[in-house]
């Protein structure tokens, strides 16, 4: 192996937004979820985690730099992530003795969100999914992103499911190592290329109770949980895959809502109680029901997770019935600049009855994000370091 050569690989990874939620731990250390989940990938030209891996025998440690700030590198989910890793290519080098022995290196990884981190807008998943990613491609590993997302859940439960692009499940095994609570493709973007999202950002403050903290709290206190992890979810996910697979619109929007509503309920009967959802996002429900009411049918859908953000869902063809009418609320805000946002039709009147909801979603949101389902993970020669 040459002296101090840099090895390095990149990538971008997505961001997913669950439709079905994960809310629950059977195991903490491995994160083994109480039930399966699903979700959306969101388009990486929108939101997106772009990822160097890197090793030298010049490095004289592993370190994580994101956003420009070192982390601590040393937490166990992220060194579950790199033992695993290693331990991949390790076996690749004892079968194989012309490779370099890259696994014996200290690793630099370097990371850049380009949305707030931590703010419930599932940072930890698309970082986790770029960092397993990139070290795998780092290491030529020939892993399967089934198998890298068994790798990845361990750094954060959601990120199995950033893997893969379109709509993605996430099942949640039942054996004890966890080797098979892994995420799979439900049908790929282009199945049903035309579904669009809004995402109307009501903080980018970091959250008071973290999703790990406040799903263990759930589990420990919930009354309305064990239903939720034994019945109702099972049941959804298949009304869910099929809703997908027919591309039903209608269904996939009314189990999304309800989904939602149940995991916020599950917070809500937790001791001490769980808010993640605030009055911003509870005006934001309004609104969706007006846009539904007034198109006599369902354009869109909203689902909340760890935070009061909005992620409304909708097709391309109700534009104009849906992002339109948010256009016509926030259309100060920031987001809806560039081609994409100019082109969204404002439509006529919200109805009267939901000026106190207009007006409250006009002081809490911030900003929006105009996004639609995208793929997975793509490598990229752009290095940053
Ligand atoms: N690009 C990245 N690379 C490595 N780790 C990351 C990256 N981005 C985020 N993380 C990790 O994820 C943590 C944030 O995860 P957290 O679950 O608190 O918020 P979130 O993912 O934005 O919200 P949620 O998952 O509830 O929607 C960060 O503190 C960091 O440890
Ligand atoms: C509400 C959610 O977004 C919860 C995500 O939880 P995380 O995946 O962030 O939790 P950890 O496994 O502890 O890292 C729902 C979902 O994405 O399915």
């Amino acid at each position: 192996m040459e002296d101090n050569k840099v090895y390095r690989a990149s990538t971008f990874a997505p961001v997913n937004i669950a439709v079905i939620k994960y809310w629950g731990k059977r195991d903490t250390k491995l994160n083994l979820p109480t039930n399966s989940s699903l979700s959306v990938t969101l388009s990486q030209d929108d939101l997106r985690t772009h990822t160097t891996a890197s090793c030298s025998a010049s490095f004289a440690s592993d370190t994580l730099t994101l956003n420009g700030q070192p982390q601590d590198i040393s937490t166990p989910r992220t060194q579950a992530c790199l033992r695993e890793l290693r331990s991949l290519r390790k076996d690749l080098e004892s079968k194989n003795s012309s490779l370099s022995q890259l696994s014996s290196l200290q690793l630099k990884i370097v990371s850049e969100n380009n949305f707030p981190t931590a703010a419930g807008l599932a940072s930890s998943a698309a970082g986790f999914a770029a960092l397993v990613r990139s070290i795998a491609n780092l290491y030529a590993l020939p892993a399967s992103p089934t198998e890298l997302s068994r790798i990845a859940r361990q750094g954060s439960g959601s990120a199995c499911r950033s893997l893969f692009g379109g709509y993605v499940g996430w099942n949640h095994g039942s054996a004890a190592d966890g080797s098979d609570s892994i995420a799979y493709e439900v049908a790929p973007a282009d199945h049903w290329s035309d579904m669009r999202a809004v995402i109307l950002v009501a903080s980018a403050e970091k959250k008071d109770v973290s999703s790990t903290a406040g799903m263990q709290a759930t589990v420990g206190t919930s009354a309305l949980f064990k239903a939720r992890a034994e019945t109702i979810v099972p049941q959804r996910m298949e009304e869910m895959e099929e809703a997908i697979r027919k591309k039903d619109f209608a269904a996939f929007a009314s189990l999304t809502m309800r989904d939602s509503n149940s995991f916020h309920a599950t917070c809500l009967d937790t001791d001490p109680p769980i808010f993640y959802m605030n009055d911003t996002s509870r005006a934001a429900v309004r609104v969706c029901q007006a846009i539904n009411e007034t198109a006599g049918r369902t354009v869109c859908a909203y689902t909340f997770d760890a935070g009061p953000n909005a992620v409304v869902y909708y097709l391309a063809a109700d534009e104009a019935a849906v992002a339109g009418t948010f256009r016509g609320i926030l259309g100060e805000k920031t987001g809806w600049e560039g081609s994409r946002g100019e082109k969204v039709e404002k439509a006529g009147q919200v109805p009267e009855n939901i000026a106190g909801s207009v007006e409250t979603l006009q002081k809490g949101i911030s900003r929006v994000i105009l996004t639609g389902v995208g793929d997975g993970p793509r490598q990229t020669e752009e290095h940053l370091c």
